[in-house]
């Protein structure tokens, strides 16, 4: 099979088309597969600097009606796996190894997320963008500069990926509360995605949850840190990448169906407040330009930014002031990287 080639026997490019950038990797081959076997997408393109011919052709045979195509870098890959895309979402990147923090991976993550996000906007200015590569943190305001610099930045359409950390404090609770479906519960996880900017809101869990006070510093901990017990688990394999597909599928389905017109669609996400329904409040409390809350979505992606900080309790109000000031670190740091480029 030839990178770029069309593997169920279309000629063009059809209409509802998502991209898996990295889709390769650790993340990139189980998220395609399960965008794969989602009726809703007509075409998922896969690129990757390595074997996505091999990827491609394995998820073609799957009799889902979505058409598989692959790109390699060369002979032009990134633009004819971008141009026409509805959605990218990019997992390219470095993971971490035991001892090392999200904030490690920016060397190299950096600049790899800058040229994907580079080549988004000059081939597919209008679609929605999800993020996954880390540090979260940093490389969604990288791609927000990036964004600016080409005049194609729409904020409603940009997006950090922060679902892993709702999908754990889902189910880390339901470890503490016996719920038999840990995704019943809703949990808004708020902040950033990494350590101390993971702030869960517990006391705010639709249906309430009831947490043993001698049980919630730990909870807590857990879900702020709980990246890096798959990393150690993983002793130097890498992290979290099957939850992360999981986690990675349930927000791209979510944009997908609120972009298809399903209304009501609530999901955290981590944003360009000033440039969101509601997100000036938000950022005016925090000081933060990028933020993950809950986000209503719909067809123009991100519809309204709900601010939950007005009902959070004393102790979460704690969490919140370490929040802070790790994430404006973190946004500096990436829009910096865009504004002046290390030498
Ligand atoms: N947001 C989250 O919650 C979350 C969760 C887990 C992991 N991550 C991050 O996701 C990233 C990927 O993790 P992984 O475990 O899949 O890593 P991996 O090394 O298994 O896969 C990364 C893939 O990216 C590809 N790649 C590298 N440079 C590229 C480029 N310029 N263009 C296209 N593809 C390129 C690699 O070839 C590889 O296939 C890491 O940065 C990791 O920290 C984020
Ligand atoms: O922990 C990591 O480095 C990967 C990811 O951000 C996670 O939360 O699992």
């Amino acid at each position: 099979m030839k990178a770029g080639e069309l593997f169920r026997g279309a000629k063009t490019r059809t209409d509802r088309c998502i991209v898996v950038a990295g889709a390769s990797g650790g993340i990139g081959q189980p998220l395609s597969l399960l965008l794969k076997a989602s009726p809703l997408i007509d075409e998922l393109a896969l690129y990757d600097v390595v074997n996505t011919p091999g990827v491609g052709a394995d998820l073609s045979h799957i009799s889902s009606p979505a058409k598989v195509t692959a790109f390699l870098p060369k002979e032009d890959g990134m633009k004819h796996a971008f141009t026409g895309a509805d959605i990218v979402v990019i997992p390219a990147g470095i993971p971490r190894k035991p001892g090392m923090t999200r904030d490690d991976l920016f060397k190299i993550n950096a600049g790899i997320v800058r040229d994907l996000v580079k080549g988004c906007a000059e081939n597919c200015p209008n679609a929605y963008l999800l993020i996954i590569s880390n540090p979260v943190n940093s490389t969604v305001p990288i791609a927000a500069e990036v964004l600016k610099a080409a005049k194609v930045f729409d904020p409603k359409k940009l997006f950090g990926v922060t679902t892993l950390d709702v999908v754990r404090a889902e189910t880390f609770v339901a470890e503490i509360t016996g719920q038999k479906n840990p995704a019943a519960t809703t949990i808004p996880v708020i902040g950033g995605h990494s350590g101390e900017t993971i702030v869960p809101l517990f006391s705010l869990a639709k249906p309430s949850v009831n947490i043993p006070a001698d049980k919630l510093d730990a909870l807590t901990n857990r879900v702020q840190f709980g990246g890096d017990e798959v990393v150690k688990a993983k002793d130097g394999a890498g992290s979290a990448t099957l939850s992360m597909a999981y986690a990675g599928f349930r927000f791209a389905e979510n944009v997908i169906k609120a972009v298809k017109g399903e209304s009501g669609i609530v999901a955290p996400t981590y944003v360009y407040l000033p440039g969101v329904d509601g997100g000036d409040e938000i950022q005016k409390a925090t000081g933060c330009d990028f933020f993950s809350v809950p986000v209503e979505l719909g067809p123009g992606g991100a519809k309204k930014a709900i601010n939950v900080l007005k009902d959070v309790n004393d102790y979460e109000k704690k969490l919140l002031a370490k929040c802070y000031e790790g994430l404006t670190g973190n946004i500096s740091k990436g829009i910096e990287f865009i504004q002046n480029p290390p030498k």
